[in-house]
């Protein structure tokens, strides 16, 4: 911890970012289609931002701001290599020269763009979103705020990658419940950190009850079918805002949202910078689709498309996702939250009644359809559960020998 500690007042000290080891593939980064986008003013909007972030990002990732800053500001690695005793400049140099030739432009744009993930941890006056007015409070992992007509949940297990444990499930469940009631206008889904959210919390399967697995999947059946139920049934506009990569679950649901806006953020997966994607891996994991996408999926991306996710696992960028019909919208991420926000607020102007009235129309001739997918859905993958090919990927996730 100390030694962590000193690293980080070394780096804020030699350089306005941080350090970090890493090792990116300077092809990746060359085509990236953002790589090339940062004005040397975003930097140095950037350096200023991680002056101001409000709690230690890490080491993984201060090595990196560190990397990419001496990588933007003087080029490839020219330090003579420190010994293997010097711990923090070893550090600091590995992750430097693990950049290799990356040009200037590119390691900019890195830079920029990993400030701007870590964007929920800075001191920022730019974002418009609402949360001072009313918060709502006996919520463990959620943060729930009301503001200019506009209801805001946010999963709030950023450490986690917003995993959604059997608690959050619940607590999903009672906020959407009491924003159909609320005087708010719309509702609106969101993540805390760099991930929207990476689905189901893979601990769900290990808190094995006295009546056995059996039981557990039947209860766990029982919990999704309600959990998918709310998002049939919720009676308001709800807008998926996904500041990040989403995985399982919480890429099925956005099918049952009314509009999905999404981020172009990269973001570091395993040290490798990456677009946010959306990932189905049912498959992988031994499981099967949920959230209605069995049903709606074919209808929004065609038949063929959502094979290839929900059979195949093909994760979408949020531009494919776009062009496949399932995003609404995709933003820059450096005008994400201001573009986003105004536009809510702006929706939250319109008549309510209007609004409400307009969904159901569009909701009545499909819900009882969808209760149905829900039902038959659930029963699939209670069965699922209890297969081998499920226990393994996950005994495999759990004891880290495999990622997505
Ligand atoms: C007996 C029957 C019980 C059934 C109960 C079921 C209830 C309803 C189920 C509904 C069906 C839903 C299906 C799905 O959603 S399928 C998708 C499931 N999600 C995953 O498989 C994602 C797994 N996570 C990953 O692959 C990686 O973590 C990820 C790519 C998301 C990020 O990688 P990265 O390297 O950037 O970060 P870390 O892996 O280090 O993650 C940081 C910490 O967060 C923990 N984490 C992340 N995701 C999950 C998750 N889904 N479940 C549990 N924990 C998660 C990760 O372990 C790290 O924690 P530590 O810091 O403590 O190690």
């Amino acid at each position: 911890m100390a030694m962590a500690y000193l690293a980080w007042r070394l780096a804020r000290r030699s350089c306005p970012s941080s350090l970090q080891v890493t090792s990116f593939p300077v092809v990746q980064l060359h085509m990236n289609r953002t790589a090339m986008r940062a004005s040397q003013k975003d930097f140095e909007n950037s350096m200023n931002q991680v002056k101001l972030l409000k709690k230690d990002p890490g080491n993984e990732v201060k090595l990196k701001l560190y990397a990419l800053y001496k990588q933007a500001t003087e080029g490839p690695c020219n330090m003579p290599k420190p010994g293997v005793f010097d711990l923090i400049n070893k550090a600091k140099w590995d992750a430097w020269n693990a950049l290799g030739s990356l040009p200037k432009e590119a390691a900019r744009q890195n830079y920029v763009d990993l400030v701007s993930s870590l964007s929920p941890s800075l001191e920022s006056s730019s974002q418009v979103e609402p949360g001072t007015d009313r918060k709502s409070t006996g919520f463990e992992t959620l943060v729930v705020t009301s503001e200019d007509g506009i209801t805001k949940i946010m999963f709030n297990r950023p450490k986690k990658k917003n995993a959604i444990n059997t608690e959050m499930y619940h607590e999903i469940m009672r906020a959407l419940k009491a924003a159909s009631k609320d005087d708010s206008i719309i509702t609106v889904l969101t993540g805390n950190g760099d991930y929207y959210s990476s689905g189901n919390d893979l601990t769900n399967f290990t808190d094995i009850p006295p009546g056995g697995v059996e039981e557990k999947a039947k209860n766990n059946a029982v919990l999704l079918r309600e959990f998918v139920g709310c998002f049939i049934d919720f009676p308001k506009p709800l807008i998926a805002v996904v500041n990040g990569p989403a995985v399982g679950i919480s890429v099925t649901l956005l099918g049952l949202f009314d509009a999905v806006y999404a981020s172009d953020r990269m973001v570091f997966f395993s040290l490798l910078p990456l677009q946010a994607t959306f990932h189905t891996p049912f498959s992988h994991l031994g499981q099967s689709p949920e959230g209605c996408s069995s049903y709606t999926f074919p209808k929004i991306m065609s038949p063929a498309k959502a094979t290839e996710m929900l059979i195949f696992g093909k994760k979408l960028t949020a531009g494919e996702a776009c062009a496949q019909g399932l995003v609404t919208e995709v933003f820059p991420d450096s005008t994400f939250q201001k573009e986003v926000w105004t536009r809510l607020k702006a929706f939250a102007k319109l008549p309510p009644n209007a609004l409400r009235i307009s969904k159901e129309v569009i909701r009545k001739r499909e819900r009882e359809k969808l209760h149905a997918v829900n039902a038959e859905e659930c029963n699939v993958l209670q069965g699922r559960w209890l297969s081998d090919e499920c226990t393994n990927a996950v005994v495999n996730f759990l004891s880290r020998k495999s990622k997505l």
